[in-house]
């Protein structure tokens, strides 16, 4: 390394050792959609600063979505996807699709590239452990007719048992989680990872919640960056239609999480490498702080 190399890299930690202080021996969960799975490299580098955060004594949970990777597999198999406000509408066919890609395809992929740069992943779905118990979601209105259309199996989180988080934590484990809960009677259930994120985050005290998605963060109707958002803003927001799809899930979540004691939540663009350190240990951050 050259000398102006090294004195670079020396500034950079003493700038963040206050935020590695912070966080030290405290939880983060990072919830990793779908859509910031761009390509191999954000990939590798996603993993890489999961495994920092563990070396420098954080305890990252990570929770992931899928959703882009179902809709492959299900276009595939020559079945089309419907979403009604951000949920997939689920039959049993499509279940089998979503615990397969999620529970085996994106779950091991990440656990792999943690493993590969050095950390230590288990992958979970909700049904190991007993971790995500389940009910089905009751009925959505449809955006376009205002219908109510019946979900299939998605469901909302119920209970989270969190003690196969805990050991595994406590074992220099790095959690990796995919969003199927299991229902009283053993049905598997689809749930918004968003929203699974946010119950992990609540139940387990975390410090910080991070959704990593592929836009800068909530945008106004502008198109402009929003830095932060109250509940009453985002209630706006919403009513007025700037906040939709998928955005809605995430919103809502963040905000039950900061409702139930997290600390921060904040959406955050996945596809800028390293967006998660930024975010961390940077008095600025990036994305958009949700506000209770
Ligand atoms: N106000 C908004 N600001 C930013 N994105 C929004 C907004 N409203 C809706 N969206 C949509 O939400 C999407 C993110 O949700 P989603 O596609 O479910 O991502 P992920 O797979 O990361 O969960 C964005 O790509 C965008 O199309
Ligand atoms: C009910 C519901 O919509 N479940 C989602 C689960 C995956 C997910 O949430 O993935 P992203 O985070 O990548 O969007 C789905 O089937 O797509």
């Amino acid at each position: 390394m050259e000398q102006n190399d090294a004195t670079q890299t020396a500034d950079v930690l003493i700038e963040a050792l206050p935020y590695i202080q912070r966080f030290s021996g405290k939880t983060v969960v990072v919830k990793y959609g779908g859509n910031a799975m761009v390509d191999d490299r954000l990939k590798r580098s996603f993993a890489r600063d999961i495994v920092l955060l563990k070396h420098v004594g954080i305890n990252p949970v990570v929770v992931h979505g899928g959703g882009p990777q179902i809709g492959r597999l299900l276009e595939r198999l020559g079945k089309e996807s419907r979403f009604v406000q951000g949920m997939r509408v689920t039959d049993a066919e499509t279940m089998d699709v979503v615990e397969m890609v999620l529970g085996g395809l994106v779950n091991k992929e990440i656990v792999n590239l943690i493993n590969q740069q050095g950390g230590r992943a288990v992958g979970l779905t909700g049904k190991d452990g007993g971790l995500i118990r389940a009910r089905k979601l009751l009925a959505a209105t449809s955006d376009i007719e205002g219908d109510l259309v019946d979900l299939g199996q998605v469901g909302e989180v119920s209970a989270i048992d969190p003690a196969v988080v805990h050991m595994l934590d406590g074992g220099d484990f790095i959690p990796v989680i995919a969003p199927i809960g299991v229902g009283e009677d053993g049905a598997a259930y689809n749930i918004n990872a968003d929203l699974v994120a946010g119950k992990i985050a609540a139940i387990l005290g975390a410090d910080k919640l991070m959704l990593l998605t592929n836009t800068r963060g909530v945008l106004d109707g502008k198109g402009e960056l929003l830095t932060a958002v109250s509940a009453r803003e985002v209630a706006v927001l919403i009513a007025d239609g700037t906040i939709h799809g998928g955005m809605l899930p995430k919103v809502e979540c963040a905000l039950d999480a900061v409702n139930s004691g997290v600390k921060t939540a904040t959406i955050v663009d996945g596809r800028v490498e390293h967006a998660l350190l930024m975010e961390l240990f940077t008095d600025q951050g990036v994305g958009t702080q949700i506000r209770g």
